[in-house]
């Protein structure tokens, strides 16, 4: 099985406040790898460090030790193997659905008239073939969050970095957006890093879910392989029995962290 992204024993410390000396260890001693094609899930505690890695993997930050490979290859500046989708808006509002999602391609390369193409055939694939020419604030939210998706999986990448990318989103457009991301994926097997909150989230479409402690320094506290049948619809698969004792076993560990990330957020508030 080859591996897609491979972080090796990542510690990122910030400087923190004013003070030039002092200094936030946000993750210490990661170490996470995700096989070609595999579907992974981050979850932990708020502030914990999840985006942290995912900027690591994205090649955006740089750890103060350890490693990122990359197929094997040491990572150096920005993963070009990968496509990313955040958590805050990352279209362009002047410019049209169809635009943003040509402006990838052509930034790659490929021609005014076969981006247009692809990027249509990729607008219909998330359902929105005849919005292309409607600009950003003319889209619900949910449409908004299918053309950035269309304009990630255009790029075609090998591996695939979301962070909390539904979170934004009413609770049955986020479920419809789960399973047509579950749909995409089972069709072209790409390395997924899912950053989420949601441990429902998590456990309905990966194939395994990794636990991180509360901050500072944090790191993994548990791995869970997710056994559940494919293809999953991420409704129903909550109420199958293997889903409840999953979910029984996860919380049970992310449960403490989830207290003491708070505890640690209204420290650093005070
Ligand atoms: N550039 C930075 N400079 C200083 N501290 C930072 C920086 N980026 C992140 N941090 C700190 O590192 C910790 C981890 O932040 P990060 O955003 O990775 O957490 P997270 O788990 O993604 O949070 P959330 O769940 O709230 O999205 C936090 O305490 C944050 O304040």
């Amino acid at each position: 099985m080859s591996l897609a992204l491979e972080l090796n024993e990542i510690t990122v410390t910030f400087r923190s406040g004013d003070e030039r000396e002092s200094r936030y260890t946000a993750v210490a001693q990661t170490t996470l790898r995700i096989a070609a094609g595999e579907f992974v899930s981050v979850v932990g505690p708020t502030g914990c460090g999840k985006s942290t890695l995912l900027n690591i993997a994205a090649g955006l930050l740089e750890p103060s030790s350890g490693d990122v490979r990359v197929f094997g290859e040491p990572l150096q500046g920005i993963n070009r193997r990968a496509g990313y989708m955040f958590q805050a808006e990352a279209l362009m509002p002047w410019r049209s659905a169809l635009d943003n999602v040509m402006v990838g391609l052509q930034y790659r390369g490929v021609t005014e008239a076969e981006a247009r193409t692809q990027a249509e055939a990729w607008l219909a694939r998330v359902g929105l073939a005849g919005f292309g020419d409607r600009y950003p604030h003319e889209l619900s939210g949910g449409m908004r969050k299918r053309t950035a998706l269309a304009q990630t999986l255009a790029l075609d990448p090998d591996i695939i970095l979301m962070d909390e990318p539904f979170s934004a989103l009413d609770i049955q457009t986020r479920q419809l957006m789960e399973n047509e991301v579950l749909d995409l994926w089972a069709a072209r097997k790409k390395a997924v890093l899912f950053i989420t909150h949601d441990l429902d989230e998590a456990i309905a479409m990966s194939d395994r879910v990794v636990v991180l402690s509360a901050g500072p320094g944090t790191h993994p506290i548990g791995e869970f392989a997710i056994d559940l049948p494919r293809p999953r619809d991420v409704a129903e698969v909550r109420v199958d029995p293997r889903f409840v004792e999953l979910h029984t076993n996860i919380w049970s560990v992310l449960r403490d962290e989830v207290l003491k990330g708070y505890a640690q957020q209204l420290k650093k508030a005070a």
